[in-house]
C-alpha cells in the first residue's frame, strides 16, 4: 500500500481527494495538514510546527499538495530544513512564480525526490494541451492568433488560472509567440493573451482559441465536477512513484496510456 500525506486537507480539493483515497486499494491516507492542523487518523486534530510536519511525513510515500502560494512554501521550507527521506510528491497547488518551482526542483535533486508539478489534474486538460500544441503548429504560421480564456469559481484565489498559464506556456514551447496577462491596449502581433473571469461556482472552463480572418477554431475543456481533479491526482500519485528519484517532472511528460 503506498501511504498518501494530503497538504491542504480541509480544502473543496483535500475533501474531494480524501473521499477518494478512502476508497482507493492501492493508496492509503496516512495524514494531512492544513493551515494551522495536523491531521491523523484516530487522533484530535493538533497545531503544529515545521518539526512536527516533518516527523509525520516521515512513514508517508506521496505528498499531495493542494493548498496555496503559502501553504506550498510551508511544506517546501519543512522538507528543505528538515532533511526529508526521499519522497515523491504530487503539486496541483497552482499560482507558484519560477522561484519556488526553481526552489523545488533543486530539493529534488539535493534530497531524491520525485517530483510532479500539476496545475491541472484531469486527463483532458492534458490531451487539451497535447492539441492546442498541434492546432498551434498549423494555425499560428497561416495567421491565426491564439487566445486563451478561463472561467473559475468566485472563490478562487490565483489569476489566470494556473491552467491557463500552463495552456499558454506550452503552446509557446511550439509556436514563437509572447504570453500576455493583461492587456489594456491593442493586441501585439505576436502575443498569445489570457484572460480570466471569475463568478458562482464554476468548476474550472478553459478554452483556447484560434482565430483566422475568415474562421474561428477553438478547443475547450469544461470540469463537470471536481471529482475529476481528484481522481487524476490518485492516478498521478501511483504515476510519480515510479519515475527516477532526483528528477522533476510536468505534465507533458505523462503518458495518458501510462495511466490506464
Ligand atoms: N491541479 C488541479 O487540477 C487543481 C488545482 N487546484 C489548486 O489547488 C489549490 C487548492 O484549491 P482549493 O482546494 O479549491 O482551495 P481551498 O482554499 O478550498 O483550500 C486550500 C487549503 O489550503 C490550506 N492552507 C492554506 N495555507 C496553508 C498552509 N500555510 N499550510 C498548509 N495548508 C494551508 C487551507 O487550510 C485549505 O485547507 C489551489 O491552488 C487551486 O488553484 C484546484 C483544483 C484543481
Ligand atoms: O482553483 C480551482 O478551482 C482550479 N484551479 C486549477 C487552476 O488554477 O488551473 C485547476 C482547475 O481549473 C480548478
Amino acid at each position: 500500500m503506498t501511504k498518501v500525506w494530503l497538504h491542504g486537507y480541509h480544502g473543496r480539493m483535500g475533501q474531494e481527494i480524501l473521499h477518494l483515497l478512502e476508497e482507493d486499494s492501492h493508496l492509503k491516507f496516512l495524514g494531512g495538514s492544513s493551515r494551522n492542523q495536523l491531521i491523523l487518523p484516530g487522533r484530535e486534530p493538533n497545531g503544529y510546527s515545521p518539526n512536527d510536519l516533518v516527523e509525520s511525513l516521515g512513514e508517508t510515500d506521496v505528498i499531495i499538495d493542494f493548498s496555496n502560494i503559502a501553504g506550498n512554501q510551508a511544506i517546501f521550507k519543512a522538507c528543505k530544513t528538515h532533511k526529508l527521506e526521499p519522497k515523491a510528491f504530487v503539486i496541483g497547488t497552482t499560482g507558484l512564480d519560477r522561484g519556488a518551482r526553481n526552489a523545488w526542483k533543486d530539493l529534488c535533486r539535493e534530497a531524491g525526490h520525485r517530483l510532479l508539478f500539476a496545475p491541472n489534474t484531469s486527463l483532458g486538460v492534458l490531451l487539451t494541451m497535447k492539441m492546442s500544441q498541434q492546432m498551434a503548429q498549423v494555425l499560428s504560421p497561416m495567421g491565426f492568433d491564439i487566445e486563451i480564456i478561463e472561467s473559475h469559481h468566485r472563490n478562487k484565489v490565483d489569476s489566470p488560472s494556473g491552467t491557463a498559464m500552463f495552456l499558454a506556456d506550452r503552446i509557446c514551447d511550439k509556436v514563437d509567440l509572447k504570453v500576455s496577462t493583461h492587456r489594456t491596449g491593442k493586441r501585439e502581433a505576436n502575443e498569445l493573451g489570457v484572460f480570466a473571469l471569475r463568478g458562482g461556482s464554476v468548476f474550472g472552463e478553459h478554452e483556447v482559441r484560434f482565430m483566422g480572418d475568415h474562421e474561428e477554431l477553438a478547443i475547450s475543456h469544461r470540469a463537470l465536477s471536481r471529482t475529476l481533479f481528484a481522481k487524476g491526482a490518485l492516478l498521478l500519485a501511483k504515476w510519480i512513484q515510479k519515475q527516477k528519484p532526483g528528477q522533476h517532472y510536468g505534465l507533458p511528460d505523462v503518458d495518458l496510456n501510462d495511466l490506464a
